[in-house]
């Protein structure tokens, strides 16, 4: 099953250049239990895309489906709660809440979506390393540490679909490995579709199967 479909994406930006042409056209297929890693220079779109497969912004024209749901038909509550249901966002920046400690973290999205399972996230803090640290809170915390905590937050609410937008750039090599291999271990064990945006060829020769972004357009894909 298909878990992200985007068709022929448009998107400009008004700049104070005049309008720049982001994306043109740009098609991917992206199927469940598959990673796909989206690569391109600095500025070729790639995190554009990214928040448009998320529904965090709208294509100028094209359609995103995420499964069989298609996003841009949608007004701004469905693409939420879509998202809520279906999507999983993994950012540089873990993103976690600095008032919750990592239990209360990790079982946010999950809450969020309707989807708690206790049982479930003290298996993920498990997986990912985290069973001792569940009472510190994210300052207490490494980088490396901090993104497990966002993968397993992702996770516990049970995705179809994790779009991560360089989730290991913030961390040192080594880390970054290690992080990025939890994260696909853990997404294709749940049966989940990723995609990773990346700038690094060495991690994207991790993922089952790659696009390459250049001058708006789908330059190669393997
Ligand atoms: N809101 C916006 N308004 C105007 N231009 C934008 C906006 N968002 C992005 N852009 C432009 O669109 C282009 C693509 O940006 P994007 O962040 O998608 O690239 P990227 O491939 O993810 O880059 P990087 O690897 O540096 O993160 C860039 O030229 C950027 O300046």
């Amino acid at each position: 099953m298909t878990a992200l479909t985007l068709q022929e994406i448009c998107k400009s930006f008004d700049t104070a250049e005049g309008k720049v042409a982001v994306l043109k056209s740009v098609s991917l297929r992206l199927e469940m239990g598959q990673s796909l890693a989206l690569t391109g220079e600095s500025g070729s779109g790639k995190s554009t895309l990214l928040h448009i497969a998320a529904g965090l912004e709208h294509p100028d024209s094209g359609r995103v489906m995420v499964g069989a749901d298609d996003m841009t038909a949608m007004g701004d509550s469905g693409r939420a709660r879509l998202r809520r249901g279906q999507v999983g966002l993994i950012f540089q920046q873990f993103n976690l809440i600095p008032s919750l400690n990592v239990a209360a973290n990790l079982g946010f999205q999950a809450r969020l979506a309707g989807v708690h399972d206790a049982a479930f996230v003290t298996e993920l803090a498990a997986r990912l390393g985290l069973d001792a640290l569940m009472r510190r809170y994210p300052e207490q915390l490494s980088g490396g540490q901090q993104q497990r905590v966002a993968i397993g937050r992702c996770l516990a609410a049970r995705p179809a679909l994790v779009l991560a937008d360089e989730p290991t750039g913030n961390l040192d090599e080594a880390t970054g490995d290690q992080v990025l291999d939890l994260m696909l271990r853990l997404t294709a064990e749940a049966g989940a579709a990723l995609l990773l945006v990346t700038h690094s060829e060495r991690l994207a020769a991790r993922c089952d199967t790659r696009a390459h972004l250049r001058a708006g357009q789908i330059a190669a894909a393997q």
